[in-house]
């Protein structure tokens, strides 16, 4: 008999509605949704919610089989950093972490996907790519060929990483956002929502506009 694969989401609220939509269409379901906001509501209707690394171990100490679940995080937005965590609480509970590709996205043969990284309808990721884990490509953002991308990386909708273009760990790339080929974007970096990037970007720094100039530093990247 074919198995219903059980997923587990870390995060309750739209990127979550997002990634079970996704899973629904793969055949999958959502079993259990994690939030560390105890003010948070749940997602998903007829999902339970739970709070925290507590709530976590609670969960998975009901589980008979806690590998046979998979579990992802379902926050967006430029908190890479936390995703590449949450990855980590989930492995440290048994539970396996996966990558989630829409089937209407576009992953070249001789491009890379990290684990636990979402490629959502109408994504590209073109020849010879490299995205690393826990990345979000969004709804129509591209990576052109060549690109590399580190870890906790978000291509916010429609923005696109022109070739050979390399992104630092944790960087959104904001909705609508053109980086130029072969440039350079350091990592815990935010570029605004329709920037158009023509120069490689230190780390740490929110930029905007067309040309992209800084706007701030990033005072919210961690550590
Ligand atoms: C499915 C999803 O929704 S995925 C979500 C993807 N998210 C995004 O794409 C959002 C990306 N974030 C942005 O574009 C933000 O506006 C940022 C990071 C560039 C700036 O945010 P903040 O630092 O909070 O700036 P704030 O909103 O206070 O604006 C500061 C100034 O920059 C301007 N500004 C803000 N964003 C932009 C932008 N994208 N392009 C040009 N100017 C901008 C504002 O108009 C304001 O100008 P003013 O001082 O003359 O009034």
């Amino acid at each position: 008999m074919l198995e219903i694969t059980r997923y587990v989401l870390w995060g309750s609220a739209g990127h979550a509605k997002v990634l079970a939509s996704l899973i629904n269409l793969r055949g999958g379901i959502v079993v259990a949704l994690f939030d560390n906001d105890p003010q948070a509501e749940p997602a998903l209707s007829g999902v339970p919610l739970y709070f925290g690394l507590e709530g976590l171990k609670r969960w998975a100490d009901d589980q008979a089989t806690p590998h046979s679940f998979r579990g992802i995080a379902a926050i967006g937005g430029a908190r890479g950093r936390e995703r590449v965590v949450i990855h980590q609480h989930f492995r440290d509970h048994g539970i396996q972490v996966t990558s989630l590709i829409h089937p209407s996205a576009s992953v070249c043969g001789t491009a890379s996907i990290g684990h636990g990284t979402q490629v959502l309808a109408h994504a590209l990721v073109a020849a010879d790519a490299c995205v690393g884990e826990a990345c979000i490509l969004n709804h129509r953002a591209a990576a052109d060929h060549e690109c590399v991308l580190g870890n906790g990386v978000h291509l916010a909708p429609a923005s696109t990483l022109c070739g050979c273009v390399e992104v630092g760990d944790n960087v959104l790339v904001g909705a609508g956002a053109v980086v130029l080929p072969r440039l350079v974007i350091g990592k815990d970096t935010i570029i605004g929502a329709g920037a158009v990037v023509t120069r490689n970007i230190p780390e740490g720094v929110v930029v905007a506009g067309n040309p992209a100039r800084m706007v701030r530093i990033n005072v919210s990247k961690s550590p």
